[in-house]
């Protein structure tokens, strides 16, 4: 049965969605089975693992707007082991189209039943917000897996993402988990990115990766190639982290 976590934090450029394509590569690297499921309006998932545009014949809007068939939106990306459901910019008004709806929180939760038990990971690359997008994930999830960016104010706004996982385990999903809080873009350099480092681990404890992604200007490159870190640089300081992580990951999971 596929285990389903959601990239979080309505920060945006915290590193959610360098975070979705490599880790997903890498725990398809893993013999794993994983979906990847982009649920931003701005498709870097999408993109970031290869898939063009033209090849797209339903995306995530379809599914949570429209309830269409999740198998229809279904794409392999060009790792193997590796399948994506893209975003478009269609998805910018699913918010709103959404609110009026009926059980409009549970559209991604009713949807992967269907192919749940395919995978054995689905990733959910969340946008930058907190609506009903990121409702959706967090109501179809096991757990979720917070992104911090190594930077002045990494803390601001975690207490109100902790509070929407309240609000959904209140609601809609009373066994939702906290995955693990990421370190991203850390520079070692600076008394900041060490200062940063401590706070966070502070302040949410064991629930902070070992792993600590730093800078790595390869990670940034590799999204216009189409290809996760590990395809378009593999012996880098990025895809080595990545790796890292997915096994820090696996190794919770007992695997
Ligand atoms: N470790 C890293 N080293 C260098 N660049 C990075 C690293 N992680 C992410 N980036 C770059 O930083 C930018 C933001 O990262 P990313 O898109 O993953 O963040 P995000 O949280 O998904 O953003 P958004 O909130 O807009 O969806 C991207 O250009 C990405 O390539
Ligand atoms: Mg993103």
């Amino acid at each position: 049965m596929g285990y389903v976590i959601s990239l979080a934090n309505q920060k945006g450029g915290v590193g959610k969605t360098t975070t979705s394509v490599n880790l997903g590569a890498d725990l398809a690297s893993q013999g794993k089975k994983v979906l990847l499921i982009d649920a931003d309006a701005q498709g870097n998932a999408t993109s970031g693992v290869g898939v063009q545009k033209s090849s797209i014949k339903k995306d995530i809007y379809d599914i949570l707007v429209n309830e269409d068939d999740i198998t229809d939106a279904i794409l392999p990306s060009r790792h193997k082991d590796l399948d994506v459901v893209p975003a478009t910019i269609q998805l910018s008004g699913a918010d709103i189209e959404l609110t009026p709806q009926m059980a409009r929180e549970t559209r991604l939760l009713n949807a992967l039943k269907q192919v749940k038990d395919q995978y054995d990971y689905i990733l959910v690359d969340c946008p930058p917000s907190l609506g009903l997008i990121t409702i959706n994930a967090f109501t179809a999830s096991d757990s979720i897996l917070i992104p911090v960016q190594s930077e002045y104010y990494a803390l601001e706004g975690l207490s109100q993402l902790l509070n929407t996982v309240k609000l959904v385990q209140k609601h809609f999903n009373p066994d939702l988990k906290i995955e693990g809080v990421l370190l991203t873009m850390y520079d070692a350099r600076t008394k900041l990115g060490q200062q940063v480092n401590s706070e966070v681990r502070n302040y949410f404890g064991e629930t902070v990766y070992q792993t600590v992604i730093t800078r790595n200007v390869r990670l940034s490159e590799a999204p216009s190639y189409g290809l996760p870190i590990i395809d378009y640089d593999p012996k880098s300081k990025g895809s080595e982290l990545y790796m890292q992580l997915a096994k820090e990951v696996l190794a919770a999971h007992g695997e």
